[in-house]
């Protein structure tokens, strides 16, 4: 008699997994090979940014109270009595009357207190051989300084830890001095694939093989959530086989995914693997499609995930419950696919007493975020994962879904670029 499962909600399913604790460990790296990983530390200002008054202009440094009577018909002259690069500091303190040439980034030299840009004014030579500049207009004390501090202030935290870091935290890394940084180490994942139907992918079709490539998008996967992959290679539908892998692979990770075999088929291993390895299945059923045969289970403080063996159902699996705990083991405070809403871009009849997630694009269309399939919506079905950036989330008991509607989105990645121009932005600036 065939074990009946009993399904339980997307919800419950995630909410089941994530209340389970993982190892948090780190280490401390250069910057250099700061991109991509994920901050196990908060990045906190070690000083103000900037770190002095300093020009955003070329122009000149001058006090601004000496152009309090300047006007077009009654410029007033400043003696120019020095200048200053970026990178250097006017050592004199500047008198009434007198002006610096100042460049971009230069500190504001003693006694000035505005800048006028280089075009405001006019150079010219008194009858005594002195260097002056004209300005017709007047200036208010603090006019185009950047202030100590406007960027950043000593002591804020800038990016929380658990973050990704991307080109822009490592700016940040650069400015305060990061030059190493502690990052989360990356949890090791173990990944088997079951199957004796499996080809190596080097491996020429022979009639009822295909080739294994749930191992290698679920390594692809296990990378782009942040983790580090170990394979331990494909295997036949074989208990014995199977039980020693799995057992080897458990003293070795962190985390476990296996693929295929999850199901009520002769061949169908994995539940009698975890029974036999006396795991805690959390759950072994799930009111989703693709992934209802979903098996989450833990031993110990590890996870072990029972990924379909269907390309799609095992490539949803791995997004809802195991990037979660991958990300979690990154100290990462959101470790959940992004959530958007979108309307929905054609009719979607299917009916389904589960929820849906299906393999979607997203794109902008008049402001509003658009998604329709990226493919055929057959668990089975590996062609539509490659034109994929999000699932849609179209919750189940309904008699399918019409064009125009308001649905979730989960958003996996941006895999298209743009077209040019861009036109709608270009028309703002008209
Ligand atoms: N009587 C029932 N049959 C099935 C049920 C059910 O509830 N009752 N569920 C169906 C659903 S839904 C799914 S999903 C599949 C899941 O089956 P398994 O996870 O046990 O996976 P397999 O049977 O081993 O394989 C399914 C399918 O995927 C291919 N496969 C397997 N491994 C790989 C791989 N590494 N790379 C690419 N493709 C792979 C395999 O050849 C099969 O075609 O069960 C349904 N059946
Ligand atoms: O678990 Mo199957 O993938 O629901 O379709």
């Amino acid at each position: 008699m065939v074990e009946r499962r009993k399904p339980i909600s997307v919800e419950d399913a995630v909410a089941k997994v994530s209340a389970n604790s993982v190892i948090k460990q780190k280490e401390t790296i250069a910057i250099e090979e700061a991109y991509g990983r994920f901050l196990a530390e908060d990045l906190i200002a070690s000083h103000d940014v900037p770190a002095f008054d300093r020009s955003p202009y070329d122009g000149f440094a001058i006090r601004a109270e000496d152009t309090s009577r300047a006007s077009a018909n009654h410029p007033v002259c400043l003696d120019v009595v020095g200048a200053i690069g970026a990178g250097f500091v006017f050592e004199e303190e500047v008198q009434a009357l007198q002006a610096v040439r100042i460049m971009t980034g230069a500190p504001i030299p003693k006694g000035c207190n505005a800048v006028v840009m280089l075009e405001l004014t006019k150079e010219v030579t008194s009858e005594n051989g002195q260097q002056q500049i004209q300005i017709k207009r007047s200036f208010n004390q603090g006019d185009n300084i950047s202030r100590q501090g406007e960027d950043t202030q000593k002591g804020t935290i800038l990016v929380e830890k658990g973050t990704q870091i991307n080109p822009g935290i490592v700016a940040l890394l650069a400015t305060f001095g990061y030059a190493q940084v502690e990052v989360a180490i990356k949890p090791k994942v173990g990944v088997i694939a079951t199957g004796s139907e499996l080809l190596n992918v080097e491996e020429p079709l022979a009639p009822g093989k295909i080739r294994n490539s749930n191992a290698h998008m679920i390594m692809a996967q296990i990378a782009r959530a942040g983790g580090e992959a170990i394979y331990y290679g494909k295997l036949n539908d074989d208990f014995d086989e199977c039980l020693v892998a799995t057992k080897k692979a458990l003293t070795e990770v962190d985390m476990l995914i296996t693929t295929g075999g999850v199901s009520v088929g002769d061949f169908d291993y994995v539940p009698a693997i975890l029974n036999e390895l006396g795991a805690n299945v959390l759950f072994n059923k799930v009111a989703m499609r693709p992934g209802s045969v979903t098996t989450v289970a833990n031993l110990g403080e590890k996870m072990i995930y029972g990924l379909s063996g269907n390309p799609s159902a095992c490539y949803v699996g791995f997004e809802l419950f195991v990037r979660p705990m991958v990300r979690k083991s990154l100290y990462s405070h959101l470790p959940h696919l992004r959530k958007a809403q979108a309307t929905l871009g054609v009719d979607f009849p299917k009916p389904n007493p589960f929820m849906r997630l299906v393999r979607s694009k997203v794109d902008f269309i008049d402001g509003q975020l658009v998604a329709s399939p990226s493919g055929v919506d057959k668990s089975g079905i590996v062609s539509s994962l490659g034109g994929a950036d999000c699932f849609m989330v179209l919750p189940g008991g309904t008699r399918g879904y019409e064009k125009g509607m308001t649905i979730d989105v989960l958003l996996l990645e941006d895999t298209q670029g743009s077209e040019w121009p861009w036109s709608n932005i270009v028309a703002s600036y008209k």
